[in-house]
C-alpha cells in the first residue's frame, strides 16, 4: 500500500530543493505560493493549420484577449482558458492549449525540415506536434507510446492537428535504442515523471498520489530511457531530455546517470533559456557529487506564467 503524503510533506519537498539552491527565504516562499497559485493559460497557433493573422482576428471578434510571447511568435498567454478552450478553434485544432515550459522545451529541441525525429514518449503528442510545425511537415518523426488508450489518443490529436509526417508506435521506449541505434537527428525524452508541475497545493487530488516511492520508480524508468534515447541518437546529433517534475532524483541524477555511462561520447549544451526565472542544474544534492557539466542543464522556477520544469540538452559528440 502506497503511503498518501500530506501538503507538508510535498512542501517539504520544495523546500529541500529551495535550500540546496540556497534560495532566500523569500524566494522560496514564492516557489511554493507558485504551487497554490492560479497560473496564466497559454496555447499556440497551429501554424500546420491555420496562420497566426487569422487566429487573432477571430479570437479578437470573439472577444478572447491574449498576450505575446517574446521569445516565439506562435505563442500566447490568455487569463482564462475556459471560452478558447470551447471554441471551434481548439476542438479543430487550429489552436493548442499548451504550458508555456512545454512550449520552449520542444522549441528547444530545434528540429528542422527534413530531420527525422524521435519522440520517445510522446502521448498526447503535445510535442509532438509543435515539433512538426517547426518543421513544416517536412521529414520524419517516430513517435513512441506503451499506453494503449493514450496511444491511440495521440494517434486521433496529430491527425486533428493536421500532422503527416508522423508515425506512432505502441512500445516500451526502453527497447528504442537497441532496435533504432544512430538513426535520429535529434530526440526528444519528455519523460514520465512524479508530475510535480501538476500539483495545486490546494487541491488534494492532485498530489495524494505524490510520494517518494513513485519518485524513485520514475527515476529507475527514466534512467533507462535516457541511455535508450541517446543510443538511438547519430553522431553529431542532439537530445532534449524533460520533465515537470522538481525532484533531483528525476533530474540532475538521471542525467549524471548518463554521464556515467558515456560520458566520453557526449557533451551538454549550455542552454541559454530566452527567459529569466531559472537555475542551473545542481551538482550536490544531499551529499552526492554530479558531474560539473550539469550545470549547463536548466531548472525553470514555477510562477504564475511557468510550470516547474527541467531541461537539458545534450549532443553526442561523432568519433
Ligand atoms: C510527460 S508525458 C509526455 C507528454 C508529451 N511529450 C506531450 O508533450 O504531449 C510522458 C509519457 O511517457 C509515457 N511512458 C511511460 N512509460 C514509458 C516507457 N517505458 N516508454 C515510453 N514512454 C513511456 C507515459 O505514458 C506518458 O504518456
Amino acid at each position: 500500500m502506497v503511503k498518501v503524503v500530506s501538503e507538508e510533506a510535498v512542501k517539504c519537498a520544495i523546500t529541500a530543493i529551495c535550500d540546496a539552491y540556497s534560495l532566500s527565504t523569500e524566494a522560496s516562499q514564492g516557489v511554493i505560493d507558485s504551487f497554490y497559485n492560479d497560473k496564466l493559460s497559454a496555447f499556440r497557433v497551429n501554424t500546420l493549420k491555420a496562420s497566426i493573422a487569422d487566429v487573432l482576428a477571430e479570437l479578437n471578434s470573439n472577444g478572447i484577449e491574449v498576450s505575446p510571447i517574446n521569445w516565439s511568435d506562435v505563442s500566447y498567454t490568455l487569463k482564462d482558458k475556459s471560452l478558447l478552450s470551447r471554441s471551434s478553434f481548439a476542438r479543430d485544432g487550429l489552436v493548442y492549449i499548451q504550458n508555456l515550459s512545454s512550449q520552449l522545451t520542444a522549441l528547444l529541441l530545434d528540429a528542422k525540415p527534413d530531420e527525422f525525429v524521435l519522440d520517445l514518449a510522446a502521448a498526447p503528442g503535445g510535442k509532438t506536434s509543435f515539433i512538426a510545425a517547426m518543421m513544416q511537415n517536412n521529414g520524419r518523426i517516430s513517435a513512441v507510446e506503451p499506453v494503449k488508450d493514450r496511444y491511440f489518443r495521440t494517434i486521433a490529436n496529430l491527425k486533428n492537428l493536421g500532422v503527416t509526417i508522423c508515425k506512432c508506435y505502441q512500445k516500451d521506449g526502453r527497447v528504442v535504442g537497441k532496435l533504432c541505434k544512430e538513426w535520429f537527428d535529434k530526440v526528444l525524452l519528455d519523460a514520465p515523471c512524479s508530475s510535480m508541475a501538476q500539483i495545486d497545493l490546494r487541491d488534494e487530488d492532485s498530489y495524494s498520489h505524490w510520494n517518494m516511492k513513485k519518485v524513485k520508480e520514475c527515476s529507475r524508468k527514466q534512467k533507462q530511457l535516457i541511455l535508450s534515447a541517446f543510443e538511438s541518437l547519430k553522431p553529431g546529433g542532439t537530445m532534449i531530455y524533460s520533465t515537470c517534475s522538481w525532484m533531483v532524483e528525476e533530474n540532475e541524477e538521471v542525467v549524471n546517470h548518463l554521464l556515467n555511462e558515456y560520458n566520453d561520447q557526449l557533451e551538454i549544451v549550455d542552454l541559454d533559456l530566452p527567459i529569466e526565472n531559472y537555475l542551473p542544474g545542481l551538482t550536490i544534492y544531499n551529499n552526492v557529487s554530479y558531474h560539473e557539466t550539469i550545470t549547463k542543464t536548466r531548472r525553470i522556477i514555477p510562477n504564475q506564467c511557468y510550470e516547474a520544469f527541467y531541461i537539458a540538452k545534450i549532443r553526442k559528440l561523432i568519433r
